[in-house]
């Protein structure tokens, strides 16, 4: 087993920067199918732009590289301590190359490890099997997404689709309301994975599981089928688009699997996916650990280069007066927040700070440590990496879930002055009433576009609060051109608030039975 560290390590890397064939078509037969022109259309555009830069930057396609999470398939004899260490010193190291977020903290004091190991991470399951090879599978299922999976215990009264019972059509109201209650904030369009039965703990995990089928495989089981189809085909009904934009495509796969019960429980257990949906695997010789082939259709087979020469074509082409976008350089005047309204494309320039969930409770109670007034505030925790000469750089920075600074944002929005907060999935009543009382927009940038806007980062000025961990350290950057859209203004508007009444109007609208 003298290749299995190395095959591993490039497992990782493959499955951060380089999304999987299967993935890919899914997202590309989202493209031809939303319309031309849309918000939605234009953040697909994007997402592919941003698949196709991963994988030439051999760099992670989201900032946030999630929970790793290895499924080892061995024959009986092969040693399970040298390749768990194998496995450790590998994570470890992509942590260091920067192909994965330093994202294992201590639950109680937040203390980041540095090398994403840590009791419970990385996560690794071995089973045994009666083949020959090995085989590693490996799924980097990020924070947001996993926020957004959702277990239910039938029967239950579930929001829009109302009683929900012990039976397919209950199935089929769970797994509708799991898509509603993602909303844009898991990065949509996702996957989701179902697992009826088994216990809470069993039916999580057998949800995950349903992650690694291949997305265009069919379900053997009749019934299970039949639910796969019917929510691909009506989960894109609701209307929440990409990012939550509204728009046509909400689901790019749905997979369901089944297991036995307790009489007394029943739980539909979901897993959601965002789009950016990193999983792969490999097949390794036993005596050596040499790869023998990959377990998904690689990203390589399917590509992004063509589209991504167009769309760069295109934006070269048109001219500045056509691009409907509104140029703001920090820091932002009120009147100028003022003036815009939900749909309007800014881009900024000028100096941008990153703060997340760390920094926001901090500066309830602290002084800031520079003048945030006329700020933008960024919702987003980077991959940094430090040349020799000691500079930092930005490898990948897409935004994080918004509403979980809820609680804060509006105090802190109207103690320090900020003008401007970007991030995504939006945010609730509080925020958006101090946007409209001090002046103030929501931009929402494009969730899981990393390497897209790691570009738009020129230079780091500086970091406060290193000690909260680099995803949470607040950093001061250097920003051309970084494009986001307005969808909560500062007249009391709000996109998010408007796409997820209408999709619970639609939702509500399936609420009749479909499998007797
Ligand atoms: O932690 C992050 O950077 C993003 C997170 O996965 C999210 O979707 O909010
Ligand atoms: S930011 Fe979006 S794309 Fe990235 S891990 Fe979170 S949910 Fe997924």
């Amino acid at each position: 087993m003298q290749h299995f560290y190395q095959s591993v390590y490039d497992l990782i890397v493959e499955t951060s920067t380089n999304l999987p064939g299967d993935v890919r078509r899914a997202v590309q037969a989202a493209q031809i199918k939303e319309d031309n022109g849309t918000r939605s259309a234009l953040s697909l555009s994007r997402i592919a732009d941003n698949i196709h830069m991963a994988e030439t930057n051999v760099s992670p396609i989201c900032q946030d590289t999630g929970m790793p999470t290895f499924i080892i398939h061995c024959p009986v004899g092969a040693n399970q301590i040298v390749m768990k260490k194998h496995i450790l010193e590998a994570v470890a190291n992509a942590t260091k190359a920067s192909k994965l977020r330093t994202n294992s903290v201590d639950s109680l004091t937040g203390a980041n490890s540095g090398d994403n190991l840590g009791p419970g991470t990385p996560v690794i399951h071995f089973e045994q099997w009666e083949r020959d090879d090995v085989e590693v599978k490996l799924i980097l299922k990020g924070g947001g997404c996993e926020n957004k999976n959702i277990q239910y215990s039938l029967p239950a009264d579930l929001e829009g689709v109302g009683k929900a019972g012990r039976d397919l059509d209950g199935i089929r109201k769970c797994v509708m309301h799991a898509v509603y209650q993602a909303q844009g904030q898991g990065c949509s369009a996702g996957f989701i994975g179902v697992g009826i039965g088994g216990d809470r703990t069993s039916g999580y995990e057998l949800a995950k599981h349903q992650l690694l089928r291949h997305v265009d495989d069919v379900n053997p089981h009749p019934d299970l089928r039949k639910v796969e189809e019917y929510v691909m085909e009506h989960a894109n009904t609701l209307g929440i688009g990409t990012m939550g934009f509204g728009g046509q495509v909400t689901l790019l796969g749905c997979k369901v699997g089944v297991m036995n019960r307790l009489p007394a429980s029943f739980f539909v257990s979901v897993a959601y996916n965002c789009w950016a949906f990193r999983r792969q695997g490999v097949i390794l010789n036993a005596e050596t650990g040499e790869i023998n082939g990959w377990s998904y259709p690689r990203g390589t087979e399917v590509s992004f280069q063509e589209a991504f020469e167009a769309s760069a074509e295109e934006a070269r082409n048109t001219p500045q007066e056509e691009r409907r976008e509104i140029v703001l350089t920090t820091p932002i005047s009120e009147e100028q927040i003022r003036s815009l309204k939900v749909g309007d494309v800014v881009v900024i320039n000028g100096t941008m700070h990153t703060g997340r969930d760390a920094l926001h409770k901090y500066l309830m109670d602290h002084d800031a440590p520079i003048d945030l007034n006329g700020a933008a505030i960024y919702h987003c925790g980077p991959v940094m990496a430090k040349d020799d000469a000691g500079e930092w750089h930005v490898k990948a920075a897409g935004p994080t879930t918004s509403i979980r600074e809820e609680p804060y944002q509006g105090d802190i929005i109207k103690k320090f002055g900020i003008r401007a907060v970007i991030g995504k999935g939006g945010m609730g009543p509080k925020t958006l009433a101090a946007l409209k009382d001090h002046g103030g927009v929501y931009l929402n940038a494009i969730g899981g576009a990393a390497q897209y806007y790691a570009q738009c980062f020129k230079k780091v000025e500086g970091v406060d609060y290193l000690e909260f961990g680099i995803p949470e350290a607040m950093w001061h950057l250097e920003t051309e051109g970084f494009a986001a859209i307005v969808t909560m203004d500062s007249h009391g508007n709000s996109l998010h608030a408007d796409v997820e009444k209408n999709s619970l109007e639609k939702l509500a609208a399936l609420k009749e039975p479909v499998f007797k």
